[in-house]
């Protein structure tokens, strides 16, 4: 099989209290594969996300992206190869319009000119934000800035996306139209969501991390239907929400 795109080799990691977060997780994700990463508070999915891209240094075990290793020398490729869209946009717009947030990093890696200005309107367009290149981020609706700290991200051109709970705080509309956003992206995907919908929806795999462990990985499908995995793991299913009465959505 071809290299992975993210391969976490018995990922250990303690902080510097001395809390233990995560114990020996394994995790690979193949090109152009859309993972869910599930687990109840506390499990250790914010601690590996900050693994992927070199915040935090593994305390045993290994990250690598596509053949490159998570080390400090490799820190700045490892960045552009993972991008990772956190929960909050406002902690990644930061610039007076939404052109220059999405320009920042293309600019960063010496892009200028018509190649950089491609580079801006393609990532605006990949998320339908074309039209408020001009504005202000601030002025921009929650739903709009999250798509906008999307297209901050693309405009990496990543190996892969990771998503930090992409669904919150949007509107069912809002959360739709980016579900349609992300099902169209020519890119790998790790999203981690306490949405199980979302993650059933998008995603046809995933992972469950639990007290720092990964407790299961599979099709979405039959994680969601594991009833004894779900409650051993504190995850509930919405009211009314059924996956045996939906069926497998697509992985297209
Ligand atoms: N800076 C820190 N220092 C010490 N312990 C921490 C720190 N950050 C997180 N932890 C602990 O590490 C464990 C894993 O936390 P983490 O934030 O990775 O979980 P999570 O699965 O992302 O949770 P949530 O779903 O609530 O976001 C928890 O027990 C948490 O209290």
């Amino acid at each position: 099989m071809s290299t992975p795109v993210l391969d976490v080799r018995g990922l250990a990691y303690a902080y510097p209290d001395g809390h233990q977060a995560l114990f020996g997780v394994d995790l690979h994700v193949h090109r152009g594969e859309r993972v869910a990463l599930l687990g109840p508070n506390g499990a250790g999915k914010t601690t590996l996300v900050l693994h992927l891209n070199g915040i935090l240094a593994a305390g045993a075990g290994s990250v690598s992206v596509s053949g490159l290793p998570v080390t400090k020398p490799n820190v700045q490729e490892v960045r552009r190869r993972v991008g990772i869209v956190f929960q909050d946009p406002d902690d990644q717009l930061f610039m007076p319009s939404v052109r220059d947030d999405v320009a920042f990093g293309p600019a960063n890696l010496g892009l200028r000119g018509e190649a950089l200005e491609r580079r801006v309107r393609e990532a605006l367009d990949k998320v339908g934000m074309v039209d408020f290149a001009d504005r202000p981020p601030h002025h921009l609706s929650f739903g709009q800035r999250r798509r906008v700290a999307v297209a901050t991200v693309l405009a990496m051109e990543p190996e892969i996306l990771v998503l930090d709970e992409p669904s919150s705080n949007l509107d069912p509309a809002s959360r739709r139209e980016l579900a349609e956003i992300l099902r169209g992206l020519d890119v790998t995907v790790l999203m981690v969501t306490h949405d199980l919908p979302y993650a059933f929806e998008l995603c046809p795999r995933s992972v469950v991390l639990s007290d720092g462990v990964v407790v299961a990985d599979g099709a979405t499908y039959d994680v969601l239907t594991d009833d004894a995995l779900m409650s051993a793991h504190r995850l509930e299913l919405p009211f009314g929400f059924d996956p045996r009465t939906i069926g497998s959505p697509s992985a297209g």
